[in-house]
């Protein structure tokens, strides 16, 4: 790696974010606080990591021949993805070409299609995953249906925070969610994944982060989803000695087959003492948005640290603490934050507001963070404070 230059000249060590939403503008944040020289791209103009960084590109990251061109014009020391929707084929051909791709090229060409991933965790690593068959049909997914039995869970095989993802629990059903999952998918008409539903107490990510010194899980975050998208999650999830040292196990094993060096969100359901692998994400996680509160490094800043090849000697747990998503429900541009003084009026409570410039539908427009004296009170308290803040659209 070379030195650390100075932005904006010949010798500034530069970062390309493929992504730049609120995970990225964090990641943006660490990375400028090192003079790293940050170039932002998303599909539209204003998104949060833009907001923070040196500059930036609005470009369909899903147009291979596009996303070459700014690669090559840009001629990043790092290629940091963000998000899955990115034409990964190219990511690949540009990293044989000598272009460097968080984590691995590969990794990201595997995790942005939940088949890549399932067949590398179940079928090659032997990992427990949900019972799970591909379908490219209505047809197909009676017949998936008939073999795994009900309730199924329907994914389309590219899409993330939920979109197009339903839970069959009768037959009358799954016309439905066959078409909900063909609207919602991220490339349009394609393959969904019907995985049988996993009757797990609690589930959790594990923050894997892979760097020059080895390998580390961070303290698990526990998390609750509705709609497939996260809404609460709080550090640390309590969990029973073997499943701890289990989940450790699979996180290790499928962040050592994916490669590079960074952070890693490896989702599991627990029941009991047995630990089963949903999906893993090569970058920061937004259920780790806790971090920002729980540690001294923060998952963005131990994803910068581990990209950069810097030490991470220690990793320190600040108390029992959560996170709030703040969703959004409407149609509009520009909203406007009230109540922010109310939301922080608590004691160890903070905020980010991530600054998206509108609201088309349903969108997380900020997070509520907080600390307290065991993750049921710290819940408790990030709830509060995002009650209290009112997004005006
Ligand atoms: N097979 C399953 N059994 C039970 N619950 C499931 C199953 N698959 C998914 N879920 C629930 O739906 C949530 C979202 O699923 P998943 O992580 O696969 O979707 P996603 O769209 O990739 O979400 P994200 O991008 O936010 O991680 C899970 O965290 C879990 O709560
Ligand atoms: N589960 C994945 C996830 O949380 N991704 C985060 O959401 C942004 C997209 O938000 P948007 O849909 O509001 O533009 C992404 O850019 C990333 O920061
Ligand atoms: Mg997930």
């Amino acid at each position: 790696m070379k030195p650390i230059g100075t932005p904006h000249t010949d010798h500034a060590l530069r970062v390309l974010l493929l992504g730049a939403g609120e995970l990225g503008k964090e990641v943006a944040i660490e990375l400028q606080r090192l003079a790293v020289e940050v170039i932002a791209v998303d599909r539209y103009p204003g998104a949060p990591a833009m907001q923070v960084a040196h500059r930036s590109h609005v470009v369909d990251m899903l147009d291979g021949a596009a996303l070459r061109r700014l690669i090559e014009s840009e001629r990043p020391d790092l290629v940091v993805p963000e998000i899955e929707a990115i034409h990964t084929p190219t990511l690949v051909e540009l990293e044989r070409q000598g272009i460097e791709v968080i984590p691995t090229a590969r990794a990201t060409r595997l995790t942005m299609d939940r088949e890549g991933i399932r067949r590398l965790a179940a079928e090659e690593l032997g990992l427990p995953t949900s019972p799970y068959r591909f379908c490219d049909s209505e047809a197909e997914l009676r017949q998936a249906a008939a073999s795994l039995g009900l309730p199924l869970v329907v994914k389309p095989v590219m899409s993330s925070s939920g979109k197009g993802q339903s839970v069959v629990r009768a037959a009358d059903d799954l016309a439905r969610a066959w078409d909900y999952a063909q609207a919602g998918g991220r490339a349009g008409q394609g393959r969904v994944i019907a995985e049988g539903f996993v009757d797990f107490d609690y589930e959790i990510t594990l923050l894997t982060v892979r760097h020059k010194g080895g390998t580390h899980c961070c303290a698990p975050i526990g998390h609750r989803q509705e709609a497939g998208d996260y809404r609460e999650s709080w550090q640390p999830q309590p969990m029973s000695a073997p499943a701890w040292i289990e989940a450790q196990r699979q996180a290790t094993a499928i962040t050592a087959a994916l490669g590079g060096r960074g952070v890693f969100g490896v989702e599991f359901f627990v029941k009991g003492d047995a630990v089963i692998f949903s999906e893993v994400s090569p970058r920061p996680h937004d259920t780790g948005l806790v971090t920002l509160i729980s540690q001294d490094l923060s998952e963005f800043a131990l994803h910068v640290r581990a990209i950069l090849d810097l030490p991470i000697p220690a990793i320190r747990q600040l108390g029992p603490s959560a996170s709030c998503a703040v969703l959004v429900e409407g149609h509009g541009r520009a909203p406007r934050y009230h109540g922010v003084a109310d939301a922080l009026a608590e004691p160890d409570t903070q905020l980010r507001i991530f600054g998206k410039p509108e609201v088309q539908g349903r969108r997380r427009m900020a997070v509520t963070l907080a600390r307290d004296v065991d993750v049921e009170a710290a819940k408790a308290k990030a709830i509060r404070a995002a009650c209290r803040l009112k997004v005006e659209l």
